[in-house]
């Protein structure tokens, strides 16, 4: 059991067992005092602890001695704040000194014309000397980082910036133990426990292509085998496949790399900066799903990787929560459970500060941004949210179900949000209208479009998506039959600015990126990207929410440019 936590970690020898004890004890009562606590029980995988190291990851374990360990750590003065020799910086979570040249955490690069007066301790030679004998590097670095990191402190999953060091990165780990973790695209994640004297080598796919980062915690779960001194070595049978805690002390890295002159050939340009962000127009735009694995591909490429892509900009752009979400929010009593599903950057976690309000959203960058601004949220995919049934007491869903490329999916979003209310719960929903144009009423956004000003932006506040309103649909005349996808199957990309002529559709986002890339927009384009959306048409959200039982409409309303229904989850009798 996790100090100070909820909660405990039970290990089973088989899996017929522990599929057993959660059949009989989950949601069970358990007597003690006078009110009895329930139990939840929900299945970990364990799997990724003894997972394979990632392609290109070397673990070297004593590396160096302990007499060299004392050595390394008592040539970092860490009380030293002369800025003109080494660069010190002291980040919220970690203690960091740079040798050789800065790396600067604002543009995450080195300024490589202007290298530290002071080069790497000479302490670090022999040991460097040493990497290169036994072959982990072929060029003697000359940068060098040193992260101290306090029990609880850590660094956020990152991959060094390719363009500023080549190929090999060395880091060793001195004091106490931590656990690294690993995380590729695809959503693997692997835990490397790293103990004190160890060399860490990172190569190849595991330096360019996975992030590493370390969790910041005060225990980290470990294979029982890893507490054991190196020479005992084995895996029992006791101890083969279990976990245990580890406590965590203060962790000394150093982190060696050699500058790149030049920029970065690597083989995996989704990850390099050097080479550009990942193709700016889809080669061939997708067509629209056709199975259920189709659709989750289409939403992973077309709107997951896109928002961790564009996050801050897009974060950027939204400030000013809308009047009747919040008119919604204000109407909730005090200490009531609210979940925003698709909270973004968690803009409306804050408006009443009188109820408990908790956010998820699929893109872990927009979730890091709520998290920063001090709200509760989680990574979530819509379709499948870790809270139990009947929770809430409202639900907000805003401009999410819209990036659903099925309507089976677009409905079990909704089901999912009914789930989580209780009954007399109610659930907000908005999403994108294909008619822009309301009661004779231009949305906002088309008020406001009058000057070449706005044509590079993505959005106005108070509206999705520029979209002038559709000629040929201004009577109202059009039916879902005139709008269907365009001819050969393939989503067509939406031109901003452009009346909609299909419901499903890849909307364009301009990326406008911070100073250092302004710099280099002289030399390129901003990247685009391009997001799925089905837009709605009148009635069709309604529709959706009919189907789903136990619910019903209590109102719905056009605000905007998105269509807007209130649900009540109704009580069971
Ligand atoms: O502490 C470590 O081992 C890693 C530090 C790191 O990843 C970095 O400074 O880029
Ligand atoms: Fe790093
Ligand atoms: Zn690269």
């Amino acid at each position: 059991m996790p100090p100070h936590k909820p909660y405990a970690f039970v290990t089973y020898r088989s899996q017929e067992s522990a599929q057993k004890a959660h059949f009989h004890l989950n949601g069970g009562k358990l007597m003690c005092g006078e009110n009895g606590v329930t139990l939840y029980l929900s299945f970990i995988d364990s799997g990724s602890v003894f997972a394979p190291l990632p392609d290109g990851l070397l673990l070297v374990e004593d590396f160096v001695s302990a007499e060299e360990e004392v050595q390394l750590m008592a040539a970092i003065d860490w009380s030293s704040s002369n800025d003109e020799v080494i660069a010190q910086k002291a980040l919220k979570h970690r203690r960091v000194k740079h040798f050789g040249f800065e790396f600067r955490y604002d543009n995450n690069n080195v300024d490589k014309d202007e290298p530290l007066p002071a080069g790497l301790p000479d302490v670090c030679l022999p040991l460097l000397e040493r990497c290169i004998k036994d072959g982990y590097i072929d060029i003697m670095p000359d940068q060098l980082t040193v992260n101290q990191y306090q029990s609880g402190q850590g660094i956020p999953p990152h991959v060094d910036t390719h363009s500023a060091f080549e190929d090999t990165l060395l880091s060793l780990s001195l004091g106490a133990r931590t656990v690294m973790e690993f995380r590729h695209p695809d959503g693997r994640v692997v835990p490397v426990v790293l103990p004190g004297r160890s060399l860490l080598v990172m190569k190849g796919e595991s330096r360019y292509l996975w992030t590493h980062g370390i969790t910041p915690r005060k225990f980290d779960m470990v294979p029982v085998c890893d507490l054991k001194s190196s020479t005992h070595s084995g895996h029992d049978l006791e101890t083969n496949g279990s976990l245990t805690l580890s406590k965590r002390g203060t962790r000394t890295s150093f982190t060696f790399r050699k500058i790149r002159p030049e920029p970065c050939r690597c083989a995996f340009p989704s990850a390099c900066d050097s080479q550009g962000p990942p193709a700016p127009l889809p080669p061939s735009p997708p067509a629209l799903p056709s199975c259920p694995s189709d659709a989750a591909r289409l939403e992973q490429e077309f709107v997951h990787q896109v928002y961790d892509a564009i996050a801050y900009h897009f974060s950027s752009t939204r400030h000013s929560p809308w009047p009747r979400v919040c008119h919604f929010l204000s109407t909730l009593t005090p200490g009531s459970v609210l979940v925003d599903v698709g909270c973004g950057n968690g803009k409306y976690l804050g408006v009443n500060p009188e109820i408990t309000a908790v956010g998820c959203d699929r893109s872990s960058a927009l979730v890091q941004i709520c998290a920063d601004r001090g709200f509760n949220a989680f990574v979530s995919d819509a379709l499948s949210v870790p809270l139990r049934t009947a929770s809430c007491d409202a639900c907000i869903s805003i401009a999410v179900i819209h990036h659903l490329s099925t309507q089976e999916r677009r409905l079990a979003a909704v089901r999912e949000l009914v789930r989580l209310l209780k009954p007399g719960g109610r659930a907000l929903i908005y999403v994108w209208a294909f008619e822009q144009e309301h009661n004779k009423q231009k949305s906002k956004y088309l008020k406001d479009h009058n000057g070449k000003q706005n044509l590079i932006k993505n959005t106005s506040e108070g509206s999705q998506e520029p979209c002038e309103y559709p000629s040929k649909c201004s009577d109202g005349a059009c039916t879902p039959t005139d709008y269907m996808p365009v001819t050969d199957g393939k989503l067509s990309v939406h031109t901003n600015r452009t009346a909609f002529n299909t419901q499903d559709l890849l909307v364009p986002w301009h990326l406008k990126e911070g100073k250092r890339q302004e710099e280099k927009l002289e030399t390129s384009p901003a990247p685009v990207f391009h997001r799925f959306y089905h837009v709605f048409q009148q009635g069709e959200l309604e529709q959706l929410c009919a189907q789903v039982s136990q619910v019903k409409v209590l109102r719905s309303y056009h605000d905007q440019g998105n269509w807007c229904v209130i649900l009540l989850k109704e009580e069971l009798h």
